[in-house]
Parts: structure tokens; sequence; C-alpha cells
């Protein structure tokens, strides 16, 4: 069953490479330092990961021979950042523990990094994820949840990789950091039930600041930040909900969806950002556990982007 006791560990790697979490932060920090937004990408990374075949690090494939990368499927094509930064990172975990350290473990660990350099929590990461030989573009497709879906759309896909409505919306609040494009919120400005109509539930200042950030044709790289913290960890994002001032239709729905539980846990980390970091940080070793390959099963790549 996804999500239940997975054999991974926070230890895993103590006899075999005990620098890894260490060389996985001294980049990050200046990565970070350089760039905020890696953050924000390296978190999200892990996400679109574990989603898809689970924690294997079939994202991080390349298009080869074999493999049709998940990087060019709908969800990730021109959106995903931070595979540079994964690369750094592994080349020096393989300097120091050659053919130890897997990609997959690597997008874990730099996803609580992120988490914690942007004033988040802490958490002990489970460790021991190995690679997969394969990615599925078709599942990139199928089960990354959509900017524009409904409460019930939602609860269904995270249901799907063993996750319930606490998780749902707890790991919802990474987007307390990060941007996102026009083309992933026009639809709520200008057609949100294909009547021409705005999405009713925008606060009013806020969709007219977003309209002319995000015209109703052209400018669909344009991007507008998830909440009105972006670099920074913290509930703001959910305060916002509270205002009608979440960016995406899929963030927005976890207050006004009409599902009790979602609404009132919105509530809940709005008036409480202590309760939000507990969560999240237990959502995200949920999220992280997500059928993992272990034993004999896949691969330690040697570099993240193909197969050995
Ligand atoms: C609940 C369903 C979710 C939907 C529908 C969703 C959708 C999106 C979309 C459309 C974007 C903007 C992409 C673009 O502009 O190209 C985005 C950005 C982001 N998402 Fe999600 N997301 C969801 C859940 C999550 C989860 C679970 C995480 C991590 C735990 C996450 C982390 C992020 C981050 C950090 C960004 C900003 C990335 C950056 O600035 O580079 N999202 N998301
Ligand atoms: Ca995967
Ligand atoms: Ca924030």
């Amino acid at each position: 069953f996804p999500g239940s006791y997975s054999g991974l560990f926070p230890e895993y790697y103590f006899f075999s490479c005990p620098q890894a979490n260490d060389i996985v932060m001294s980049v990050l920090e200046k990565a970070i330092s350089n760039d905020p937004r890696l953050a924000a990408s390296l978190l999200r990374l892990h996400f679109h990961d574990c989603f898809v075949q689970g924690c294997d690090a079939s994202i991080l494939l390349d298009n080869s021979s074999t493999i049709s990368s998940e990087k060019n499927a709908g969800p990730n094509k021109n959106s995903l950042r931070g595979f540079e930064v994964i690369d750094e990172i592994k080349v020096k975990l393989e300097q120091v523990c050659p053919r130890t350290v897997s990609c997959a473990d690597i997008l874990a660990l730099a996803a609580r990094d992120s988490t914690v350099l942007s004033g988040g929590p802490h958490w002990e990461v489970p460790l021991g994820r190995r690679d997969s030989k394969t990615a599925s573009v078709s599942k990139a497709n199928n089960d990354i949840p959509k900017p524009n879906a409904t409460i019930q759309g939602l609860t269904t896909s995270f249901k799907r990789k063993g996750l319930n409505e606490e998780d749902l919306v707890a790991l919802s609040g990474a987007h307390t950091i990060g941007v996102a494009r026009c083309v992933t919120f026009r639809q709520r400005l200008y057609n949100q039930n294909g009547n021409n109509q705005p999405d009713i539930t925008l606060e009013k200042s806020f969709y007219t600041n977003l309209k002319t950030t995000c015209p109703q044709a052209g400018g669909d790289n344009n991007i507008s930040p998830l909440d009105f913290s972006p670099r920074r960890f913290d509930n703001t994002y959910f305060k916002l909900l509270m205002l009608g001032k979440g960016l995406l239709n899929s963030d927005e729905v976890l207050l006004t969806g009409n599902v009790r539980k979602t609404m009132d846990i919105v509530k809940n980390y709005a008036s409480d950002e202590a309760l939000f970091f507990q969560q999240f940080a237990k959502s995200m070793i949920k999220m992280g556990s997500i059928s993992p390959l272990t034993g004999n099963h896949g691969e330690i790549r040697k570099n993240c982007r193909k197969l050995n």
C-alpha cells in the first residue's frame, strides 16, 4: 500500500557516506542564496518525482533511445527547474562516495533543505531509495494534479498515492514559496466555468492586479508569486486563502470546495503556523515514501540524467 512503511530510514548512509547530508546542504546554501526561487523549484521536483512511479528519480532522466523523458509531460514542460543543482550535488557525492547515494535520495534531501533554508520546518529524511530504470510521460500527465482541479479531483489524486486530506492541505502549503505562470491561472480570470466569467471566489483587488500580469491572450509565461512572501516558508499562503487571494484554483478550493475537512484544516493552519509546520514535515515524509525502489530493484545512477 502506498505511503505505508517503506523500508527507508534516516541513517541509511551512516557508514557508506556520512558526509551525504552535509554535501547536499552546502551546495544548496550557495545555490539558493544566488537564486532564492531554487528552493521552491527543488521542493516541487521531489513532488513531481514521487507522484509518478514513486520517489525513484524518474523525473531526472533525459530523453534517450530508451527513455521518453517526463520533463516533456504537460505539467513539467517549460516549468520544472533545478536540474543543474541536482547535477552539481551528484558530482560532489560521486567524488566522495562513488555509486552510493541515489538521485532519488538527493531529491528528498534537497526538498527538506530547501524548506529549511526558506525558514520552514526541519525533519529527518528517511533514505535508501534507489533510482528507476524507466520513466513514464503518460503517468506524469495522468498522476500529477492540474491547477484547475476541483477539490474532489485533488482528494482523489492524493488518495491514489496514499495521502489523505490532511496531507493534501499541508503539502499544498508548499505554495508558500515560488511562483506560477499565467497559463496556470488564466482560466480563473477570464472563463472559470465556460461562461466567460471570472472565478467569483477571487478577491476583487487581487483579481484586478492579476489581470495586468496575465492578459486574456499572450503573456503565457508571465509569473506571479504563489503567495505574498514567495521566498519565505511561512503560513501566509493559508492566510491568503482565507482572503480569496489564493493564486491557483487548486489552492482556493481547499477552502471554498465545500469539503468540511479541508476547509477546517486551512483555517487551522492560517491561525497556527507551528501546526502547519509540524504537519508539513509529517506529510513530506509520507509523500517521500511513495513506492520507493529498494533492495536490488533499480540502480544507483552515476549521472542522474541517464541510466548506468
Ligand atoms: C495539490 C495539487 C497541486 C497542484 C495542482 C499544483 C500545481 C502547481 C502549478 C500549476 C505550479 C506553477 C507551475 C508553472 O507555473 O509552470 C506550481 C508551482 C509550485 N508547486 Fe505545486 N501544485 C500542487 C501541489 C504541490 C505540492 C504537493 C508541492 C510540494 C510539496 C508543490 C510545490 C510547488 C512549488 C514549490 C511551486 C513553485 C515552483 C517554482 O517557483 O519554481 N506543489 N504548482
Ligand atoms: Ca518518479
Ligand atoms: Ca510564504
